[in-house]
């Protein structure tokens, strides 16, 4: 019988349905195990509230100390944890290297914010001191996506951890095994028992969590249609947080530039760097209707078509992996379909070659002619929506005509340009000639709209894993100089 959840610091077997997860990239079953029962959850959360008190009350340094073995270990097998990312991501090797190392650097960048963000700051008084200091919210479940199956629950738990809090990781369902192997480390770090649990499972296991009394509050990463349910389960519940980081529809604007090859670069980069699978991708590229504007799309095109997509093990290494799943691909060439029929006219087709696999083509589709009719969703694959625009402000406009505010770019070799794009866009992260994808994690992270609910992450999550106490204090109790009006002592 597998164990693959790690329970009260017990590996043990899931006593729900049968799970498995699948290389999407060699069609191989990789990984089996049953799921965790709503009896398991609550098991979980219990052994979390049980381990709380005492974690919470250890030192920031004690707590650092553990997260830091975590960090070393990583580092020694960080070849091993890069190698089982790709194989149930499709992801490719040189990219997981990438993940592993922003696993390890998350750390540091952890430490640094809890004590810029959070740490504890004294105020002389007339009378006493006024201090601020903060403390955990007590049991928090982590929801993680299956896009960074290591990086992004990662931003949640060791922040979380660093706090204070014990913590219920829930990773996607379609990425178990990484969640397995990363939590071997930890539990290799040391960790007391209960302090991290980790459920394996599908949606029902994440619903016995994430309406689960027992918790405190909930960090979720993943799909705006997710994020709004739980959204609408913890309203009525304001004692809880609840920190939302999800999808976009995010527009890229070039407009005069003097270096073709370099805007044709930061597109590519924008927009099909992990299969079109990272929330920050480009959904939608506004092109001027211009010369200069054909030629950029011509060699558009011309790069993409050169795009090397294979296995994530290829000697050769690929740019573009296998997507998460042979379902993901084909979602993919049905929507591509979806906005032919409506009107938009394909440049460079995103096809699935092999059914039974994840790879997906780069593909590019003008959608200019069909505007009124583009729907605002979030095509999570490699595929680009050409606008082409004669007026910037209409552009910008039409940039902004989304419900998501996540990431937005601009192309163009004009600093007024810049500052004009800058003071209109609305979406948490906006850069100038610079792929919109690959956000630091020494910044904060996060959207507006349907993108998330104002709880950034990366630097800023060291803010929703804690609250902020204010104390006035005074060492011994005393009569003050003047009393109020009234008062006779
Ligand atoms: N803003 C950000 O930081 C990021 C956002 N994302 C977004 O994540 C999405 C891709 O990730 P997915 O794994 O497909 O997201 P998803 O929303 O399908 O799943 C995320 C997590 O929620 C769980 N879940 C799903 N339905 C649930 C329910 N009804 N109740 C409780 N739990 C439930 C899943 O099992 C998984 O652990 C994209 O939309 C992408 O834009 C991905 C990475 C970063
Ligand atoms: O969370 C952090 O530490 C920084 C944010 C980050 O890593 N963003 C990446 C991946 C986000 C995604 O899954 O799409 C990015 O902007 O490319």
């Amino acid at each position: 019988m597998q164990t693959t959840h790690f329970i009260n610091g017990e590996w043990v077997a899931g006593e729900g349905h049968d799970i498995t997860s699948t290389d999407p990239a060699k069609n191989a079953v990789i990984w089996e195990g049953k799921s965790a029962t709503a009896q398991q959850v609550d098991s979980a959360i219990s052994a979390a509230r049980q381990a709380s008190p005492e974690w919470a009350r250890k030192s920031v340094d004690e707590r650092l100390a553990i997260i830091k073995k975590f960090g070393e270990l990583l580092e020694q097998n960080k070849d091993a944890l890069a190698k089982v990312i790709a194989k149930e991501t499709g992801k490719p090797e040189w990219e997981t290297a990438t993940e592993v190392g922003a696993m390890m650097g998350k750390i540091g960048i952890s430490e640094k914010a809890y004590n810029e963000r959070t740490g504890t700051v004294e105020n002389a008084m007339p009378v006493g001191k006024a201090f601020i200091r903060h403390k955990p919210h007590g049991v928090v479940a982590v929801f993680g996506p299956y896009n960074f199956p290591g990086h992004l629950p990662n931003g949640h738990i060791v922040p979380a951890l660093l706090a204070g809090n014990t913590v219920i990781f829930k990773p996607s369902d379609l990425t178990p095994m990484v969640a397995q192997e990363t939590m071997k480390l930890w539990e290799q770090a040391g960790l007391p028992k209960g302090v991290l649990n980790l459920v394996q499972g599908e949606v029902e296991t994440g619903k016995a969590l994430a309406s689960h009394a027992g918790i405190d509050g909930l960090f979720f990463t993943g799909s705006s249609r997710t994020g709004k349910m739980l959204h609408e389960q913890f309203a009525g519940h304001p004692g809880k947080i609840l920190a939302l980081e999800m999808g976009g529809n995010n527009p890229l604007i070039v407009k005069e530039v003097e270096d073709t090859e370099a805007a044709v670069h930061d597109i590519v980069q924008s927009a099909y760097i992990t299969s079109g699978q990272r929330c920050t991708c480009a959904r939608r590229l506004f092109i001027p209707a211009t010369e200069q504007g054909d030629a950029i799309l011509s060699r558009l095109i011309e790069v993409t078509k050169d795009i090397h997509v294979d296995e994530y093990d290829a000697q050769d290494q690929p740019f573009m992996g296998a997507m998460i799943s042979a379902h993901a691909a084909k979602l993919m060439v049905d929507a591509q379909e979806q906005l032919v029929e409506m009107g938009a006219k394909v440049l460079l087709p995103l096809e699935q070659r092999d059914p039974k696999k994840g790879f997906a083509t780069p593909g590019i589709i003008d959608v200019t002619d069909m505007l009124d009719k583009l729907p605002d969703e979030e095509h999570f694959g490699p595929l680009i929506k050409v606008i082409r625009y004669t007026d910037f402000d209409a552009a910008i406009e039409e940039a902004n005509n989304t419900s998501f505010g996540l990431s937005a770019g601009l192309i163009s070799d004009s600093a007024d340009d810049w500052q004009y794009f800058f003071e209109r866009i609305r979406a948490g992260i906006v850069n100038w000639n610079r792929p919109i994808t690959g956000a630091s994690s020494a910044a904060p992270f996060g959207g507006v709209g349907d993108s998330g609910n104002h709880r950034a992450s990366a630097f800023y999550a060291a803010d929703y894993c804690a609250y902020p106490v204010a104390s006035v204090e005074l060492e011994k109790v005393t009569l003050p100089g003047k009393l109020s009006p009234g008062l006779t002592m």
